[in-house]
């Protein structure tokens, strides 16, 4: 589950607010120097294994910088520490600029500790950091030391703030989509002619773009954990897919094949400069398989092979980013997938012409222009004689931890701060928060229409048979005995759902209205009767508690936030009540929902 995303970040209207008691000018210098932070945290990208990019610029009461630093390569010293020790004495009373909030990676809180020991009283950070488990942590503890800390965009507001934050945005953009869709920032790159075309008719496809162009693709290969090609590339063009020449990081190759059809010799097989693995669906070729590792290129099978799968198992094992270098075939799934964030594409001024002749982006299954997929926040760069366009094929996720919106949060629970808190997922019953599941092995007694009190083995149980309450038809009232004595609550909600779909006539005609208020009495039973389950629930306090379901859009939070998570707000909600936070207005609001 991941983070609820607010589309078009950059396109609300931007309030201008607590700026105005703010001297101008060293508003305008404070972002000048976050811009610079964000520019020098980019300084190793192509040198080092890619990493979240840190970047810290220190200047002093006057305003002259005292000192710099970058995080060269994870495990390194904090770009914190870096400017500290660059600035030395001058940090005393001094500024620190930082384009992200920094994380813990050596457990011992080195970077706020170098900048409280340092003496800076003041912080400035463009971005939260984007991990859910570190988000907050740095600016509570360096605001608990004292420190005054202003995050762009909450504590500073306008359009240059925005401008600056995107700034900062842009140099972490693969751990910020990381974090948000659970599989690496995939960049899509091809060279095509004017014409459209990927290669000629035969295949032949050295070379489309300029040199200087493919300079600059070796450039981007270097900023990426590993390249990926299909197995037609591999076979037609037998590339190497090496980054920068004469030192700096070099990706993994990976080459996607289903039939592992794969010639014996191939550039791919000589890992003397870097590794290749192979990624190929179970069972495929077994001799081959055999051959490959003799030569010790890793195979990796999977069940049905498909990009979105590939893509979680390269999150899994860490990959920050990945740059598709193959042709149209895999392209076409890979955006279909929806793995795709990012689209690179040279365009030389050259005609090939071809009928058969193979183009950036096979079958999407779009038949109207209006299926079109439009990208965001264009660029347009000439690179000698091509051009290159770029964009993204989804929005910045907006990392807000906003479910429900920043606006709603408050309105539902005034115990969660929409920037301070953390988020607790829920979902399997042994998760450890798996009490709050509606199926949780909790019966609740809820009134029947005459008034009479009836024992339910679950919430689902009493949800599920709650549709075919208050039908005329008999077939509605034995179905609601069957849900009642289900044997679990899957077998409940199994049930219900099939009942629903097949026999739509039998669901009460205001059940879509109805709804979440008889989820909201059944969980005020749940939560009232059961002490444990009420302490659990008020521990929580200040957290924002989703229902990690990948599949219900309307009680879960989805797959990629975009769930509305009504169960997640029904607990806040009960959760401010029992502590008393809101009045009794709040009830009314829950019957409103
Ligand atoms: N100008 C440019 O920028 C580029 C040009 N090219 C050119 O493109 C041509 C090759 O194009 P194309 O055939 O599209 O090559 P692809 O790189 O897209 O390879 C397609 C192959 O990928 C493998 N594959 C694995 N999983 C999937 C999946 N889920 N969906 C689709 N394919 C999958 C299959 O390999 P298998 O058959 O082994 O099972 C499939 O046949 C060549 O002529 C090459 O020169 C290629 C890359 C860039
Ligand atoms: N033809 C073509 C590209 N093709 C891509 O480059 C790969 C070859 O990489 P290498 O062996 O490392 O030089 C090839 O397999 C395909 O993925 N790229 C471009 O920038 N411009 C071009 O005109």
């Amino acid at each position: 589950m991941a983070l609820s995303f607010a589309v078009g970040a950059y396109s609300s209207p931007i309030i201008m607010c607590k700026v105005a008691n703010v001297n101008n000018n060293s508003h305008m210098q404070d972002l000048s120097y976050i811009k610079r932070a964000a520019e020098i945290s980019d300084k190793s990208a192509g040198f080092t294994s890619p990493h979240p990019n840190f970047g810290c610029v220190i200047a002093t009461r006057s305003g002259e910088v005292a000192g710099e630093g970058y995080l060269y390569a994870q495990g390194t010293k904090p770009a914190e520490v870096l400017a500290v020790e660059a600035a030395g004495e001058r940090c005393r009373g001094a500024t620190a600029y930082l384009n992200m909030e920094p994380g813990d990676c050596h457990g011992d809180h080195t970077a706020v500790s170098a900048l409280v020991q340092a003496g800076i009283t003041r912080a400035v950070v463009g971005i939260r950091h984007p991990l859910q488990h570190l988000r907050g942590n740095a600016i509570r503890a360096l605001r608990s030391q004292g420190l005054q800390v202003d995050v762009l965009g909450e504590d500073m507001q306008s359009k240059l703030v925005e401008e600056a934050r995107k700034e900062c945005l842009l140099v972490n953009l693969p751990l910020i989509y990381r974090a948000a869709s659970r599989v690496p920032f995939s960049v899509l790159k091809y060279a095509m002619t004017l014409d459209g075309k990927i290669a000629a008719s035969s295949g032949h496809a050295a070379w489309i773009s300029s040199k200087l162009s493919r300079n600059r693709v070796l450039a981007l290969r270097g900023r990426s954990d590993a390249i990926i090609v299909g197995g037609t590339t591999l076979r037609r063009d037998n590339p190497r897919l090496t980054a920068r020449h004469g030192g700096g990081h070099m990706p993994i190759r990976i080459v996607m094949t289903q039939t592992l059809n794969l010639p014996e010799e191939a550039n791919l097989w000589d890992l003397s400069e870097v590794s290749t693995i192979v990624v190929t669906q179970r069972g495929a070729r077994r001799s081959f398989q055999r051959f490959l590792a003799s030569k010790g290129v890793e195979v990796v099978e999977f069940d049905i092979l498909n990009p979105r799968d590939v893509m979680e198992y390269f999150h899994d094992r860490g990959y920050l980013s990945i740059f598709w270098e193959c042709g149209g075939t895999l392209a076409a799934s890979a955006i279909s997938s929806g793995v795709i964030h990012k689209v690179f594409a040279f365009v030389a001024p050259k005609i090939i012409g071809g009928k058969n002749a193979p183009t950036p982006v096979g079958e999407l299954g779009m038949v109207e222009m209006s299926q079109a997929l439009d990208l965001i926040d264009v660029c347009f760069e000439q690179v000698g004689p091509d051009m290159l366009i770029s964009g993204f094929l989804q929005p910045i996720p907006d990392l807000t931890p906003t479910i429900p919106s920043e606006d709603e949060t408050f309105a539902i629970d005034p115990t969660v701060d929409p920037f301070e808190s953390s988020i607790i997922f829920f979902y399997k019953t042994w998760d450890p928060y798996g009490a709050f599941s509606n199926f949780s092995p909790h019966p609740i007694q809820m009134p029947d229409e005459d008034g009479n009190y009836a024992t339910w083995s679950s919430i689902e149980h009493y949800y599920q048979a709650s549709k075919f309450i208050g039908v005329g038809d008999p077939i509605a009232q034995d179905c609601i005995e069957k849900i009642k004595l289900a044997k679990s609550p899957e077998e409940a909600a199994r049930m219900g759902r099939l009942t629903q779909r097949q026999h739509p006539n039998l669901v009460r005609s205001d059940w879509e209205s109805v709804k979440i208020d008889v989820m909201y009495r059944a969980l005020k039973c749940k939560f009232s009767i059961y002490p444990h389950l009420n302490s659990m629930l008020l521990s929580t306090a200040g957290s924002v508690l989703v229902e990690a379901s990948p599949h219900d859009l309307f009680w879960g939070g989805g797959r990629e936030g975009e769930g509305l998570n009504y169960l997640g707000r029904l607990l806040m909600q009960l959760r401010s009540e029992f502590l008393g936070e809101s009045s009794s207005a709040s009830e009314s609001t829950c019957l409103a929902l």
